[in-house]
């Protein structure tokens, strides 16, 4: 049998918020390079993750979701901008990857998949989570019932979570792929630059350490990244603003005599030692910076862009 033809393009994830898009792009990239949490709405920025098979290439844009307008929180700046985001990213992709969470289609899933529809990109639909469902066979009416009516170029139950299903998915998606040779080297994980990542990482410790504490609009912004050798190879140091929008926020993040932050600081350095290969000294601090989330200059100043 004659060698499959490389391929190598753009996929565009998407799907409601928390159902699992960060802990797939992990999983197909096999590094992270996307944060992961409980707490919905987790993906601001559009991050590039970079899968790389023997047979292909896929470049993964994880988006944020496309969120219908609805209620105060999503008139906010914020939401305005996520919106653009997950419309910018449908441009120039090969397919999409629309996730759900098995055993549920609403209507916002009905919704992406009708922008999908609209953007004219084939759309492969990843079930995800099916290692929660105990009932297996009822899957199969689940799956024939959002299939129904709608020309998915294929539907494939996974779990992200577990890595089930994923080889079967990749093959599904790469047939999609134009042919043509790698876009990347093989070991680059990312496009995104170690900066962006290290202000990730302290996002995501803040989500894990605060939980339903965390101020929605909390952000992160690297002040300091610089490369210095130090006596066992480079050194990072890192310096970290955590953005709160009033004082009695700064508190919470801070906690008892600093213990949070500290707490918050030293895990994302591990993190950062373990994604960078190399030692990290990171500071962190949190300012206070009143009404940030519905100011759009604000919103710029601090990276996202359109
Ligand atoms: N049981 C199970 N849990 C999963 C699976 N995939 C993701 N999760 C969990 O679901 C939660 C949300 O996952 P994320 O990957 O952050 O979801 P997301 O869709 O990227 O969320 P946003 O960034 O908010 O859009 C996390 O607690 C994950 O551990 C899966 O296959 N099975």
């Amino acid at each position: 049998m004659s060698k499959p033809p490389f391929r190598a393009g753009q996929v565009a994830v998407l799907g409601r918020p928390n159902v699992g898009k960060s802990t797939l792009v992990n999983a197909l990239v096999g590094a992270k390079v996307s944060i992961v949490s409980s707490r919905p709405q987790t993906t601001r920025h559009r991050l590039l993750g970079i899968a790389s098979f023997p047979h292909g290439q896929l470049l993964l844009v994880d988006t944020p979701g496309i969120h219908r307008e609805q209620g105060k929180a999503s008139s906010s700046a914020m939401h305005r901008w996520m919106n653009r985001a997950a419309r910018g990213a449908l441009e120039g992709v090969d397919a999409a990857l629309l996730v759900i969470e098995a055993g549920r289609w609403d209507d916002e899933d009905a919704l992406a998949h009708d922008a999908l529809r609209e953007a004219g990109v084939p759309v492969v639909l990843a079930v995800n989570q099916v290692d929660r469902i105990k009932d297996k066979a009822a899957l199969l009416p689940f799956l024939a019932q959002v299939s129904a009516g709608r020309d998915f170029a294929a539907v494939h139950p996974v779990s992200a979570l577990k890595r089930k299903g994923l080889e079967a998915l990749v093959d599904d998606l790469l047939r999609l792929m134009p042919e043509q040779p790698a876009l990347y080297a093989e070991d680059e994980i990312t496009d995104r630059s170690q900066r962006f990542l290290a202000g990730e990482l302290v996002r995501e410790q803040l989500m894990r350490q605060l939980g339903a504490e965390l101020p929605y609009a909390t952000t992160v912004e690297i002040e300091q990244f610089v490369e210095e050798p130090g006596k066992h190879g480079p050194l990072l140091r890192i310096g970290a603003v955590v953005w709160v929008e009033r004082d009695g926020q700064k508190a919470i993040v801070i906690g008892k005599g600093g213990a949070r932050l500290r707490e918050i600081g030293s895990r994302a350095r591990e993190q950062m030692e373990r994604l960078f290969g190399c030692k990290v000294f990171l500071q962190t601090w949190v300012r206070v910076r009143e009404g940030w989330s519905d100011d759009e200059a604000a919103l710029r100043t601090l990276g996202y862009h359109d």
